[in-house]
């Protein structure tokens, strides 16, 4: 980090900054807590303070909403005469949540068609959070699979919580048995997090200064959870209070929670509200047992769905392969189609009013013309 030039009282290593991100030459870096209009409240090595958006910043958000500072972006602040910073640019993400029509090109960028919209950035770790008994349901192997589907498609690594371990004590271990089944190759867990038992595992994901959002339903224990981690002495409240001086209480509602024991929490009402986002790998990647069943189908195109020969309905008829699961990635699947058709269409839509608005200038008489 060139922390040379500027002595800070907050190690932004905490905050979990990397020295390979291109800090633009007269700049300093800080993270995003959380983002107003027009402005961003941001951690930096001075402390904790709200940055406006420069005019660059505002012209890139014009042309595409995803250029738009997020909660746990790295930005760039630029100094102005007065003393204060501007938030000048957003630098490059590592991983992103983003909804509507965003999509990821192929070479791992984020492209959007003007309607998209960055929820998180520079997330490390999805911690997807189920309870193992839900008012008198068991824990949903559907909603599991769709969670980790979105988490590997935000870039970071998915791991499952089954919360509220204490209501389910007989039969939790073929629950998880079942949950690591519907969730190959992701780490699963049971926790109770009102007692704090398997907190301290949940902890072990976040050494490094790692970043990480709770996905899950109402209900599943994500603010407890939060809290537990949280606990009660927050390094960044402490240090920001240090850093001006005057004891001021900063009581800004913070969406970046940096915890006590190291590394970060993202909550946000937008990450909480799932369902919403783009799906295109992810669902292959939770569905990887399938993926490597269809192979044995006699069909290059097998559809699944009754074809002689079909590898994947010899392995459900054996009870290799649960009913539930395959319908789970049918449902999927259909899921993700319709999200990529629906932003091809709002893309084409787009274009469409682009072109209008050019023809307009063109055939506007007198203008643009000699
Ligand atoms: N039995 C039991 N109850 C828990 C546990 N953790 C949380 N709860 C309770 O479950 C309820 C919901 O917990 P929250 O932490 O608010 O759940 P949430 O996921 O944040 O819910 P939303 O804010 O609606 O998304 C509360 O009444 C908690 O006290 C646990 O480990 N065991
Ligand atoms: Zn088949």
């Amino acid at each position: 980090m060139n922390s040379g030039s500027f002595s800070g009282s907050i190690d932004l290593s905490l905050l979990g900054w990397n020295d390979a991100l291109p800090l633009p030459a007269g700049t300093v870096p800080a993270r995003v807590a959380r983002v107003d209009r027009g402005a961003a409240e941001v951690i930096a090595a001075e402390g904790q303070f709200q940055a406006r958006y420069s005019a660059r910043i505002r012209r890139a958000a014009a042309e595409d909403p995803v250029s738009l500072p997020c909660v746990g972006d790295w930005v760039a602040l630029a100094a102005l005469p007065e003393g204060r910073y501007e938030l000048d640019a957003v630098l490059p993400r590592s991983s992103a949540f983003v909804r509507g029509g965003v999509s990821r090109d192929s070479r791992g960028g984020l492209s959007g068609d003007g309607q998209g919209q960055v929820l998180a950035a520079n997330v490390d770790v999805v911690f997807v959070a189920e309870p193992s008994m839900h008012s008198t349901d068991f824990a949903d192997l559907g909603r599991i699979e769709r969670l980790v589907a979105l988490a590997w498609e935000s870039g970071g690594v998915p791991v499952v919580l089954i919360t509220k371990a204490d209501l389910f004590e007989l039969g939790l271990d073929e629950l998880l048995a079942d949950v690591r089944a519907a969730a190959p190759g992701v780490d699963v867990h049971a926790l109770c997090a009102q007692t704090g038992e398997g907190v301290d595992v949940v902890r072990a994901y976040l050494h490094g200064a790692k970043t990480a959002v709770i996905l899950g339903p109402s209900g599943a224990g994500k603010s407890t959870l939060v809290n537990a981690l949280a606990g009660e002495d927050v390094m960044e409240t402490q240090q920001v209070r240090a850093a001006d001086g005057r004891g001021r209480h900063t009581t800004v509602h913070r969406e970046l929670i940096p915890l006590s024991g190291g590394g970060l929490i993202i909550d946000t009402p937008g990450i909480r509200r799932v369902g919403l986002y783009a799906m295109n790998d992810g669902v292959d990647l939770v569905f990887s047992d399938i993926e490597e069943l269809a192979e044995g189908c006699r069909f290059g195109d097998c559809s699944h769905g009754g074809e002689p020969g079909c590898a994947v309905q010899a392995a459900v008829e054996a009870g290799e392969l649960p009913e539930r699961r395959l319908e789970s990635w049918f449902k999927l699947q259909r899921e993700a189609a319709w999200m990529a058709r629906r932003s091809d269409a709002r893309l084409r839509s787009e274009e469409t009013r682009k072109w209008k608005i050019l023809h307009k200038a063109w055939r506007q008489p007198g203008r643009n013309r000699p």
